[in-house]
């Protein structure tokens, strides 16, 4: 299973495929309607007289929304079902006439001039379920509509009030209730209703929903802010669908899944010793900051890594060996704690021995670090090999002819590009033009904006098409960070995670993802897919520390510490 993201005009085309291969568009409309009416049956299990409202657009997203009330009623003898339509339905919807005949309670919105009977169905529900419009919908929503959303909110602020009013206050507030909020939950069908499906733009009248239920594939706007804020968690229903579609099958952006990650992990040899897993090297760190290396290497070795190297400015790894013990050290000259490009020769001493390489957290942005930076880059190009100096760590082998050799010989290993890397690229003309095949550089919006010549607001406005567009013209692959992650390589591919978790916004966890990706790198992953299973390891830990320690109290260190977590729940001994 692949979830496909795409944009409503990709969407029409796929439904129109479909229909043309046997699935009618009633046939959709009903399968639609069954997985949104499983998501919410789940979601009123626990009460024994749920009530239900939902609200009905003049299209289809209205005819999904009858099918998922009726399906309700069917499988739930006990719920209260009751629709609300915006407009009449057309005169040949085959669901009214069922709805008067199991005698459902409906309203319509033009015999309900001030919204009294809406605000009042919503305020006694549980449940309401958004099926005013879809992919349909071209903002910014008419007034009847953006009123009957207004309403919808009164409805749901007169139940927090009521539930509010009956709370009972604890002196302790330890021991305090901890249930919040009016408890009416609130289901999508396809999305909020005044959600752009194709940017990510809402109308400010729109409902946020604690669910979202879509159908064939995910649309860019799910997962572009600010609709993506509204359009709580998501599931995608395939409609049954086949793969081979082709107006399915030639879309390039998917949705990550925890399956698909589980599949491209690297198998475990039970017979193996640390170099079975490969070695990375991490160039990183400087006076100024120190803790990005060790977060950096702490990560990568919870991701199976045979065995991970620092190579740092002298004084860091002094200030940072108690603290890694695990990690090995590449002790490089430096200028005032920042790598100076003296350390070449050294690095390139070292690097033939390793399968993956970091280079960028925390080294600081010094001219001298820089020339290093692009030294190490234009080592391909130049086959510039030097001498051995005999300068080797009591930690690492010696080296012996062979390994000599192949050090001397080697060309720079799988590459990860972060942080300060970053900032140094974005500081030479054409930089891109340094970079070996199949690179990663990991920026956030603010590094991506730098290396663009853009806005942050430019870039989070088209993020999917600013990573797409800029993987082929600088032929590397990116990892846009952000809520909904974006990995894109030159060739078209591009995948966003399905992850939006705040806890991941704090310091030092750009430094666990990078290390992360360099440790999956180094144990023989391809590039591309590296990148995806560390961005998706790393944000689902993100959820395992959100859930244990709040989203507001995660640090970078835990975000580390849940990443077996995440690992186990992935593939489960
Ligand atoms: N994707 C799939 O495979 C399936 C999708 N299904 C569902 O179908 C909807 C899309 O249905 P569609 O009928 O094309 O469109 P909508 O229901 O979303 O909306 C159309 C109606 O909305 C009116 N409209 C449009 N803009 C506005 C506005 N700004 N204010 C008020 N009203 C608006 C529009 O009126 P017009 O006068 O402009 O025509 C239409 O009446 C999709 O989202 C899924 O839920 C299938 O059921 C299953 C397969
Ligand atoms: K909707």
């Amino acid at each position: 299973m692949v979830i496909k993201i795409t944009n409503t005009e990709e969407m029409r085309a796929i439904e129109a495929a479909a229909d043309e291969a046997g699935i009618s568009y009633q046939t959709m409309m009903e399968r639609a309607g069954q997985a949104a009416a499983e998501r919410a049956l789940q979601l009123i299990e626990h009460l024994s007289d749920p009530r239900v409202t939902v609200l009905i657009g003049p299209g289809n997203n209205g005819g999904d929304g009858l099918v998922t009330g009726l399906l309700i009623k069917q499988a739930n003898e006990a719920a209260d079902v009751r629709f609300y339509l915006l407009t009449e339905r057309p005169e040949d919807d085959p669901y009214i006439p069922v709805i008067h005949e199991v005698g459902l309670f409906t309203a319509l919105a033009s015999d309900d001039g001030d919204k009294r009977v809406l605000r009042n169905m919503v305020a006694s529900s549980d449940l309401v379920i958004d099926a005013l419009f879809g992919i349909g919908i071209r903002l910014p929503l008419r007034d009847e509509a953006a009123k009957v959303l207004r309403a919808v909110r009164r409805g749901l602020l007169d139940r927090e009030k009521e539930h509010k009013e009956a709370e009972t206050w604890s002196i302790n507030p330890a021991q305090a209730p901890s249930e919040a909020g009016s408890g009416v939950k609130i289901l999508a069908i396809d999305g909020p209703s005044g959600l752009d499906f194709d940017t990510g733009q809402i109308d400010t009248t729109a409902l946020t929903a604690d669910e979202t239920v879509t159908f064939i594939a995910a649309k860019y706007g799910q997962l572009l802010f600010p609709g993506a804020q509204s359009v709580g968690q998501l599931t995608v229903a395939n409609l049954g669908i086949p793969d081979k579609v082709k107006e399915l099958k030639s879309i390039e952006a998917t949705l990550l899944d925890a399956a698909t990650v589980a599949d491209l992990l690297p198998a475990r040899n039970q017979d193996s010793n640390k170099g079975t897993f490969g070695k990375a090297m991490i160039v990183a760190g400087s006076v100024n900051y120190v803790g990005a290396a060790n977060l950096a290497a702490r990560s990568a070795y919870r991701s199976g890594v045979g065995l991970v190297s620092v190579a740092s400015a002298r004084p860091v790894a002094g200030m940072l060996a108690a603290a890694t013990p695990e990690a090995t050290w590449v002790l490089l000259p430096h200028d005032m704690g920042v790598v100076s490009d003296g350390a070449t020769d050294m690095f390139f001493e070292e690097i033939g021995k390793y399968s993956a390489l970091l280079i960028g957290p925390g080294m600081g942005q010094e001219d001298t670090t820089q020339r290093f930076l692009f030294q190490v880059l234009d080592h391909n190009r130049k086959q510039a090999v030097p001498k051995r100096r005999g300068l080797g760590f009591a930690n690492l082998p010696p080296a012996n002819d062979t390994e000599d050799d192949k050090a001397e010989a080697s060309e720079l290993p799988p590459l990860v590009i972060d942080a300060d890397g970053l900032n140094m690229l974005s500081k030479e003309d054409e930089w891109w033009k340094h970079l070996p095949e199949n690179t990663i550089l990991t920026p956030h919006p603010g590094e991506m904006a730098r290396l663009t010549g853009l806005s942050i607001e430019e870039v989070q406005k088209d993020r999917f098409g600013i990573v797409s567009e800029k993987a082929k013209e600088w032929n590397t692959i990116i990892l846009l960070k952000g809520a909904h992650t974006l990995i894109a390589e030159p060739k078209g591919r591009v995948t966003a995670l399905p992850f939006k978790n705040d806890a991941l916004a704090t310091a030092g966890t750009g430094d666990v993802l990078a290390g992360l990706i360099v440790g999956l790198l180094a144990q023989g992953m391809a590039p591309y897919d590296a990148a995806c299973a560390g961005a998706y390891l790393h944000a689902f830990a993100g959820e395992f520390a959100a859930q244990a320690l709040g989203p507001r109290s995660v640090i970078a260190s835990d975000v580390i510490d849940a990443l077996s977590s995440a690992f186990k729940a992935l593939t489960p001994a």
